[in-house]
């Protein structure tokens, strides 16, 4: 089976700063990847790179066995790849339901915009019923009136999923989905993310929450210092002498006691 995402020999610098060093590694259709480390490890430079924001010194991405390193976002996007931000910024003047709509990469184009023809209304319908549905699925629906910068941090988080969302992604990238996001809203995104890979989307979740994680990964990637250094499932992870290591505090004992509980923070 030829995996959705492969990713080969990257390796990204910032000044004399090596970030990623000889990161290698497969995503297979249908899998939901959590994609672990310390603060710093790099986790957050690999989503940039796979996802177009920056390009790599060296190495390839590969999505769906097409090379996409170093395509421009919008491109990626359209080949079925899209993310979430850890920190998203909402503009001023749009509402929830808008800046929902407007992330609906189908509906772009100035003439049929300029125009409105009966094919543009029905889109824009379309549109608008697809983003009411996500923003429902997400627990949006009360706020999607409101201006998107005035909603607060976690919502902010949920409606950069519902924007991912309206691209249709196949294989979807989430930076840190729950940090911000409250314990009770939690339960709600796992549900989500598991009814969106029943539908046959991929996932790869950056993630903090080792309960999260265990509760929606099959598999976990973990990063330490820009290298990977396991891809086990997550149960798994407390026996893992390098992922103990990588999170290594004053003790063994004590890392594997983080690596355990509900969040590592
Ligand atoms: N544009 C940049 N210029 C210089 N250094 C950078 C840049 N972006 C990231 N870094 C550095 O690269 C390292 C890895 O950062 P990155 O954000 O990828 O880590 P992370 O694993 O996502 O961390 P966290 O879990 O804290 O979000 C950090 O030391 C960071 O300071």
């Amino acid at each position: 089976m030829r995996a959705i995402l492969e990713v080969r020999n990257l390796a990204k610098a910032f000044g004399a700063f090596q970030v990623l060093e000889d990161v290698a590694f497969q995503v297979q259709k249908g899998e939901i990847v959590g994609l672990l480390g310390p603060n710093g490890s790099g986790k957050s430079t690999l989503l940039n790179i796979i996802s177009g924001f920056i390009a790599p010194d060296k190495g390839t991405v590969m999505l769906d066995g097409r090379d996409v390193t170093s395509v421009p976002t919008f491109r990626i996007v359209n080949e079925g790849l899209a993310r979430t931000f850890q920190l998203p910024i909402m503009p001023q003047k749009m509402s929830v339901l808008e800046v929902a709509m407007a992330a609906d990469t189908t509906m772009h184009g100035v003439l049929p915009t300029l125009f409105r023809g009966a094919g543009f209304c029905k889109a824009e319908r379309d549109t608008r019923e697809r983003a009411m549905q996500l923003l429902d699925e997400l627990l949006l629906t009360r706020v999607m009136h409101l201006p998107a910068s005035a909603i607060s941090g976690g919502q902010k988080k949920l409606l950069g999923i519902v924007c991912a969302l309206m691209a249709r992604p196949r294989l979807l990238m989430l930076d840190e989905p729950t940090a911000g996001v409250h314990p009770n809203l939690r339960q709600d995104i796992v549900r989500a993310l598991h009814r969106l890979n029943d539908q046959g989307m991929t996932l790869v979740i950056v993630e903090h929450d080792m309960h999260f994680i265990r509760e929606a990964c099959n598999r976990c990637i973990v990063l330490d210092q820009g290298h990977i250094v396991a891809s086990c499932k997550p149960e798994e992870l407390a026996s893992n002498e390098r992922v103990v290591q990588a999170y290594l505090g004053a003790s063994v004992e004590e890392a594997r006691a983080q690596i355990m509980q509900k969040e590592v923070a």
